[in-house]
């Protein structure tokens, strides 16, 4: 690789840099710039109408300053603001910008787009830096300054004459690609620009300081937006906007140190729509705000209809891994983390209960969940998904959640080998769907798909003075209806005994709970016996919990007695 084609980034000489040791304990203001940057880069830029929505959108989700478009660019972008400004559009509480370059032309057009709207801001913008000044303008540095201060003077007279005392006005300068500027030349050309336009009480001024082309790591960033905040002067009455594109794919922790550095306002779009790599992710940004307990000032509740209406609009689509946002990132695969986020979501559970707390009040803490995915509006539901790179925590997960089934560690253990044993041959994933059809396969009587040599068809049981269960069992066994009866110390041990002229059976252990599905009252029983020396879990699922321990102890005796009516490798579940 021709490394040798590029030159490393220069650091900034900063030894009492701050930034290092604070901390963002709020959120920063916020600067959408989906309608312009991001539009900008898009292979289809927006209609009229799509801006119109994607502007509703960013004002439904709270934020508060929106760069509109670059009006002189055409027609479609000095449309879609007279549109806005016209149909009164604009909350009373959001102020728009558009961004013009400087020539009077284009900045007498910009003007004339905002003409009768109640809050505005111009944002002009000319690149500062040396590739620039040599490339692009072909020009030194008294001529790129003066591109500036030409440019704010005509945006100030064209803004007096066309806005008049109609329009809150408000001014936004960029020193484009200002990572690539000397810094002391950077404020040079602020400075002068403040000059003209006088901030002071009542009077902000805006500056971007943009990373145009990200180059450097975000500290750079932090040092040099520390460096332009201590210099500047009436700092009081500037607010300093970062705006980090993603070259390096650092944007984000960019603005996020920049915060820590002195930055006033981040400008960035949702999903980190934006020139090449994209602009700083604004959801991204949000939403680690919130995972820190810092309100973000937006609504990201329903972050997958936030999604969809981005990906709609700008025809871009988001990455299944995006932060916060892509299909698969509140999902684990993986045994040992789904092991962790079941038994992180036992805790809360237990947590808020002993609190007396409901879940979505208590402190969040699930081990590879960053988040609450109900937060913003997600389901638990694709938390876990199996296939065979799970193990018994994730199998475990799909039954109690989907099912209600709190399946015994051992029993898990168990029957995770055939969820394993199903994927490996199968490959790819094994839906809910399809491990409830391995687990009523394995354990239950199905009236669909009878299987083993037994079949429950009723029973009565009475207790002994001493509390001994005998229990009268009618059944089909071979085909054959019969009548079987044992005593135990109850109804499995009693099973147990009953179906010994088929097996030899011990019962080791047993459990049972209730199944809460807000349907009939059901009790399901586990039962893990020693069937002619194997050791075997069965299930029973039955509304009267005598029967269901009878139940499972016929499971165990029919797995190990009969044959699965059907190879798991090519079971096909009929809800596919
Ligand atoms: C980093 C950013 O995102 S900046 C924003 C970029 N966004 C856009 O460009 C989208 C909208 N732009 C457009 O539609 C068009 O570029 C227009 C309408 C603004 C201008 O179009 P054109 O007049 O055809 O000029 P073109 O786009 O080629 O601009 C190049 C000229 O502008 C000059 N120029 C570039 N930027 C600026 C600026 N900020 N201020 C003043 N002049 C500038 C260039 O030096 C060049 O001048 P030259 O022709 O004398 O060499
Ligand atoms: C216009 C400016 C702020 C810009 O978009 C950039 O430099 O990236
Ligand atoms: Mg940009």
């Amino acid at each position: 690789m021709p490394a040798h084609r590029y030159r490393p980034y220069e650091a900034i000489d900063l030894p009492d840099r701050t930034w290092p040791e604070r901390r963002i304990t709020q959120a920063p203001r916020w600067f959408s710039t989906d309608l312009r940057d991001g539009n900008q880069s898009l292979i289809d830029p927006m209609s009229p109408a799509r801006k119109r929505e994607m502007f509703d959108l960013l004002v439904r989700m709270g934020y508060k300053e929106i760069e509109v478009g670059f009006p002189a660019s055409g027609q479609t972008d000095f449309d879609f603001v007279r549109q806005i400004i016209e149909e009164d559009a604009i909350p009373e509480d959001v102020t728009i910008t558009v961004l013009t370059q400087a020539r009077e032309e284009i900045i007498e057009r910009t003007l004339e787009s905002l003409v009768g709207a109640p809050r505005a801001t111009v944002h002009l913008y000319n690149a500062t830096a040396p590739l620039f000044r040599d490339v692009v303008f072909r020009a030194g540095k008294e001529e790129i300054k003066r591109i500036a201060v030409d440019g704010t003077r005509l945006v100030m007279a064209y803004a007096e004459k066309l806005l008049g005392d109609e329009t809150v006005f408000g001014y936004q300068y960029s020193p484009e690609m200002f990572t690539e500027t000397e810094l002391d030349f950077a404020l040079e050309v602020c400075g002068a620009v403040m000059d003209l336009w006088q901030p002071e009480e009542g009077r902000e001024i805006v500056y971007a300081l943009p990373a145009t082309v990200e180059r450097s790591t975000p500290s750079t960033y932090a040092d040099r937006i520390e460096w332009m905040s201590r210099n500047l002067p009436r700092r009081e009455y500037v607010c300093l906007s970062a705006h980090p594109h993603n070259d390096r794919g650092t944007a984000v922790a960019a603005a996020e140190l920049a915060v820590m550095a002195g930055i006033n306002r981040i400008e960035g779009c949702l999903f980190g729509q934006g020139e090449r790599t994209g602009n700083v992710d604004l959801v991204t940004l949000g939403m680690n705000l919130f995972s820190q307990g810092v309100d973000p000032q937006i609504d990201f509740s329903r972050i997958d209809e936030v999604r969809r209406s981005v990906e709609r609009l700008t025809q871009m689509e988001v990455h299944p891994r995006h932060p916060y946002a892509g299909d698969l990132v509140y999902t684990a695969f993986s045994g040992s983390h789904q092991d962790a986020i079941k038994k992180g979501f036992e805790a809360l559970e237990a947590r808020a209960a002993a609190q007396g707390t409901p879940v979505n009040q208590t402190e969040w803490g699930v081990p590879y969940l960053p988040i609450d995915p109900r937060d913003v509006g997600r389901s638990y539901e694709a938390v876990i998904r199996v296939n065979s790179q799970s193990g018994k925590g994730g199998v475990a997960y799909v039954l109690r959640n989907d099912h209600h089934l709190d399946v015994p560690r051992r029993m898990q253990i168990e029957f995770s080998r055939t969820v394993q044993q199903y994927t490996d041959l199968r490959g790819g994933e094994a839906t809910p769907e399809d491990i409830w059809f391995l687990f009523s396969d394995t354990y239950l009587e199905r009236y669909d798909n009878p299987w083993g040599r037994v079949t429950v068809l009723g029973y009565s049981t009475a207790t002994a003075a001493d509390g001994t269960c005998r229990l009268t069992l009618e059944a089909r066994v071979d085909g054959e209806s019969v009548v079987l009866s044992g005593t135990g110390s109850g109804p499995a041990e009693a099973a147990a005994e009953a179906l010994s002229s088929l097996a030899r059976v011990t019962v080791l252990q047993t459990t049972g709970h209730p199944i809460d599905d807000g349907m009939r009252p059901t009790t399901a029983v586990y039962a893990e016996c020693l069937v002619d020396g194997e050791e075997l879990w069965g299930a029973g699922i039955d509304g009267h919990p005598t029967q269901a321990y009878v139940k499972a102890v016929v499971s165990a005796v029919n797995r190990r007695l009969g044959q699965r009516s059907v190879d798991p490798a090519v079971i096909v579940p009929a809800t596919r």
